[in-house]
């Protein structure tokens, strides 16, 4: 064990202090020790208490939680490290440097006065529309890691959608909610048909088998009510935040915990750009989706959208109430449930807008704006894909 070394633990061990319980009664002895040993020479005695403060430090509770290789530790350059990542390189006698400033949480300063200027990261009811270099992703992180959330998704695969399974969960695995707690809800008519996917830490996939439909628009459209009622039958105490994300689809890039709000939509990708008498909204009256021309804030995609159960389980509920009266009413809305849930963001505003990063139309589709390409559709045939036109 060289001095090095036991700098950079003692080191660890100290940033670590304000977050682990009893410090001060159980590991506080310890650490003093080897801040001596660090200066001094190493025995054995020094090695116990180096392997006993290891153990605490990866097992101790800190606020609420068990340390694990998704806790952060910064360096001054806010690049960061898991905790077990540290230990294991501190083991193996590699080289860390660790920062040991006692005044807290690195990150870069944040700027009252620099923001982005070609985007728009507010909206006129001040919530917040998140587009890369909105936020840090490391302090954003921190900040949630302390919440012990779990993120309920869904998506759906019914008939020839299943091909777009494989993709989508890879790469959901390689970029959304990497280290926080995931319980992706699958629907299906063939549960068979699922491919094997190895879940990162935390994440589960629940498979539910569902009837096939034969109308796309019916599928599509189903997904609000079964919805609604999986978040009031099932979820209210296994999750803090649900997302419902089409399938035809593939990540390639972050989506964490930047994306959490009570009620989420994201900006759709054809349409951020556009004056509102172009969006796609329903215009006939006899409809539920009916938006009066002159009215209208963002266009939202039906693709992707999210937020806390409650107001999840409101939105979904409303707008299957609102598609039986129109199907009552022989009236179906023109871009289906999609119209539906641009109706609801109108009159009850969303805390929180995902740029089209969130939801992209094609990853080699470009667009000055959009700097890094999250999440996007993948190209498909549509009439060879779905059971109808
Ligand atoms: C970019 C965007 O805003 N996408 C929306 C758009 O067209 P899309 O072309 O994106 O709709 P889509 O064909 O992807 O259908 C929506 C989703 O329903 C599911 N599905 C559909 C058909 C099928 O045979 N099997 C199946 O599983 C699947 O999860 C799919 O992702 O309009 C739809 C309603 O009109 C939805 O609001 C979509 O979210
Ligand atoms: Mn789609």
């Amino acid at each position: 064990m060289s001095v090095n070394e036991v700098r950079q633990f003692v080191g660890l061990a100290s940033y670590y202090r304000r977050f682990v319980k009893d410090f001060a009664t159980v590991a506080k002895p310890l650490h003093n020790l080897l801040r001596k040993h660090a200066r001094f020479h190493w025995t054995p005695e020094s090695q116990q208490a180096f392997d006993k403060l290891k153990e605490l430090l990866t097992t101790a509770p800190i606020l609420g939680y068990p340390m694990d290789s998704g806790d952060l530790i910064l360096d001054t350059d806010a690049s960061n490290f898991g905790i077990g990542a540290v230990l294991s390189q501190l083991q193996q006698g590699e080289l860390i440097y660790l920062n040991t400033n006692q005044n807290g949480f690195l990150y870069n300063q944040p700027s009252a006065l620099v923001s982005r200027t070609d985007v728009a990261s507010m909206t006129p009811w001040l919530a917040p529309i998140i587009w890369e270099g909105t936020f840090d992703a490391t302090l954003i992180d921190f900040i949630y890691k302390q919440q012990n959330l779990t993120i309920a998704t869904t998506v759906f695969a019914l008939g020839k959608y299943t091909r777009f399974l494989k993709d989508f969960l890879e790469s959901a695995e390689q970029h959304y909610f990497v280290g926080f707690r995931v319980d992706y809800y699958l629907f299906t008519d063939q549960p068979e048909a699922v491919p094997e996917v190895t879940m990162g830490e935390n994440h589960t996939l629940t498979i539910r088998k569902v009837p096939s439909l034969n109308r796309w628009q019916d599928i599509s459209m189903g997904r609000m009510e079964i919805l609604e009622k999986l978040i009031e039958n099932e979820l209210t105490k296994e999750a803090d935040y649900i997302f419902c994300l089409d399938v035809d689809t593939k990540f390639y890039g972050r989506w964490g915990v930047e994306s959490l709000g009570r009620l989420v939509g994201v900006i759709h990708p054809w349409y951020f750009d556009a004056p509102r008498n172009q969006f796609t909204y329903e215009r006939r009256p006899e409809s539920q989706a009916y938006v009066p021309a002159g009215e209208g804030d963002y266009y939202y995609t039906g693709a992707a959208f999210g937020g806390s159960l409650e107001d999840v389980h409101h939105l979904t509920k409303t707008c299957r109430k609102q598609m039986s009266i129109d199907a009552a009413n022989s009236i179906e809305a023109i871009w289906h449930e999609e119209s539906h849930l641009n109706k609801y963001f109108l009159y009850r505003k969303p805390s929180k807008l995902l740029s089209p990063e969130y939801l992209w139309r094609d990853i080699n589709a470009g667009a000055g704006q959009i700097k890094t390409v999250r999440f996007s559709h993948v190209a498909k045939n549509n009439a060879e894909v779905r059971p109808n036109l």
